[in-house]
């Protein structure tokens, strides 16, 4: 079980050539757009908010991690049993809601988040809520931040059911995956706790908690020392850059540092992340723009929005999502990472080239698949995209 860091390399037997010298070249010679930065940032600062996020996503995770733990100690991974991940994802949703309407009490709370209540109702659930309630209050004794009273069931299945808000381009809205990569969690690879806000349609802070993710550099696919510290907080908020801190607070690592994706400008030196799920996203799609690109390296693909964190760290340069026909993204598989991102000098479009627009709900209308970046490197990227999915429409 690779709980070391959770990585996973591709295997691939055709190695990329370079293809396109135009493609390179242009590349090169694109010079860096400017960083648009939301005026909403010049009027409020967000720092309670940012505060409560971090708070919120670090005990998040270590529900998270106490229960992966179990799941791979008990070795019930590989079975089709979902109830521990369950319990994970509506503890972790329970918990953040909790903290989130604790921390911000004066303010009008609204949060979008995966999941809800609806099946833990159910008359068969009583001994799952009974051992959500149990992880979600051993977390918060632990803590100790909170002077509550234990946490009755109701009142953790209220917190779960405060996430059912459809979000929009009006007013303050939190979005919130509570596991991101719920696949990767339960082989005990990769995941992310996901939290962001947004104002007025616009995503203006993300925290992203990702257990499993070294701090150390992941670029050379995957071979981090083995005593490399594990377990990243990322949190980026508008116009104030991408800082990334150990998840541990007792860590030597526990104060902040800045981060930037990578400055390669030469497509041939980048390597790129994709999803570890096939199902996910197209595989083959993802390669043959690498292909066009001269892309040398394999492709890393791990789980959830790790993928964002791992790339503001400048640990590779690519992140290609292309879902299967018929599938709609949702905003709380994105808005964290894309924050993360951009403040680290990074660029998030959909294939068009478009900025996603998280002010239409839960879904993210876009055309054909994510690309993340650097400034430089995305103009050849999208010229590679959008050859490569011509040449595929038009061999169908
Ligand atoms: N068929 C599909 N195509 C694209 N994304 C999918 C999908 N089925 C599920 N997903 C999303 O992919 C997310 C994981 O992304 P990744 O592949 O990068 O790890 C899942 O988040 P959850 O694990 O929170 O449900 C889920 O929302
Ligand atoms: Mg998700
Ligand atoms: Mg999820
Ligand atoms: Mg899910």
């Amino acid at each position: 079980m690779a709980i070391n860091g959770g990585l996973r390399i591709a295997n691939s037997n055709s190695p990329f050539v370079v293809s396109l010298f135009s493609t390179k070249a242009s590349c090169l010679r694109v010079s860096a757009a400017v960083r648009v930065v939301s005026s909403l940032s010049s009027m409020a600062s967000y720092d309670k908010e940012l505060a409560a996020a971090k708070k919120a996503a670090s005990l998040a995770a270590r529900l998270c991690q106490k229960v992966q733990k179990a799941l791979l100690q008990s070795d019930v991974q590989s079975k089709s049993d979902k109830s521990p991940v369950t319990i994970a994802d509506y503890g972790s949703q329970a918990l953040v809601s909790f903290v989130l309407e604790k921390e911000l009490s004066s303010e009008p709370f609204s949060l979008v988040a995966e999941e809800d209540s609806e099946d833990l109702r159910k008359d068969d659930s009583q001994e799952i809520v009974g051992r959500i309630t149990e992880l979600v209050n051993n977390t918060l004794a632990n803590d100790g931040s909170y002077n509550v009273s234990t946490l009755s069931r109701e009142d953790v299945l209220r917190a779960i059911d405060s996430g059912k808000s459809e979000g929009g381009p009006q007013g303050q809205h939190w979005v919130l995956d509570p596991i991101d990569g719920t696949k990767g969690f339960v082989r005990g690879d990769q995941y992310a706790i996901a939290l962001a806000l947004l104002d007025e349609g616009k995503v203006v802070l993300g925290v992203l908690a990702c257990p499993n993710l070294p701090l150390a550099s992941i670029a050379s696919g995957g071979q981090h020392s083995s005593n490399s510290e594990i377990g990243c907080l990322f949190f980026a908020k508008v116009g104030a850059g991408t800082y990334m801190q150990s998840l541990d607070s007792s860590s030597n690592s526990s104060s902040p540092v800045k981060v930037q994706v990578s400055a390669i400008e030469n497509p041939v030196e980048a390597s790129f992340f994709e999803s570890y799920e096939a199902a996910h996203s197209l595989h083959d799609l993802s390669s043959s723009i690498a292909k066009k690109l001269g892309v040398k390296a394999p492709p890393v693909r791990i789980d959830s929005q790790a993928k964002y964190g791992a790339l503001s760290k400048g640990d590779g340069a690519i992140y290609l999502r292309f879902p299967h026909k018929g599938y709609r993204e949702k905003i709380w598989d994105h808005a964290a990472g894309s924050i993360v991102v951009t403040e680290a000098g990074g660029v998030v479009t959909d294939a068009a080239g478009n900025p996603l627009d998280f002010s239409r709900g839960k879904y993210l209308d876009l055309d054909t698949g994510i690309i993340v970046t650097n400034q430089k490197l995305m103009p050849c990227l999208l010229k590679a995209v959008r050859e490569s999915i011509e040449e595929k429409s038009s061999s169908l």
